[in-house]
């Protein structure tokens, strides 16, 4: 079946650290989270900001998390308050937070893969 893929990259900056890490990433410290979404989808959709079906997701929406912590993004947070206490901030659980809440922003059969980098050598990759 045709589909689409749809790709997205952007950055947010902010403090974390690793709870009970014996090391550095023990201590609190900043990183620019750098944020790639793919979202699949073999028909198009309207949006919160387009009323028609022309996309397979509004790059606006998709974009929520690079948005400043008060305004509902991770933006210039500590990672640490802000998700919740089930997710650690390593690199997979941020990248799990960011897809299971894009994923509510979305219609159901929008497929999503998040990549999280935390600097230019590292990143991890999560879909289900
Ligand atoms: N599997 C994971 N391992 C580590 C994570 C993670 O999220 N998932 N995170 C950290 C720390 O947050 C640390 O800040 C990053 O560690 P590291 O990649 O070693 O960072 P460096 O800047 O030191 O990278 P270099 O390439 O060594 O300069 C640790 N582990
Ligand atoms: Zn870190």
């Amino acid at each position: 079946m045709p589909k689409w893929k749809l790709v997205t990259e952007f950055t947010f900056d902010s403090a974390h650290y690793i709870k009970d890490y014996d090391g550095p990433c023990g201590r609190m410290h900043g990183h620019t989270y750098k944020v790639r979404l793919e979202a699949t989808s073999s028909t198009l959709h309207s949006s919160e900001y387009c009323p028609h079906p022309v996309m397979v997701a509004d790059f606006k929406t998709l974009k929520w998390a690079k948005q400043d912590v008060t305004k509902g993004g991770l933006d210039h947070c500590v990672l640490n308050e802000v998700l919740p206490p089930e997710y650690e901030t390593t690199a997979e659980m941020i990248a799990k937070y960011i897809y299971d809440q894009t994923k509510q922003k979305l219609p159901a059969e929008v497929q999503l893969k998040v990549r999280v980098s935390e600097t230019p050598n590292s990143w991890v990759e999560y879909q289900d």
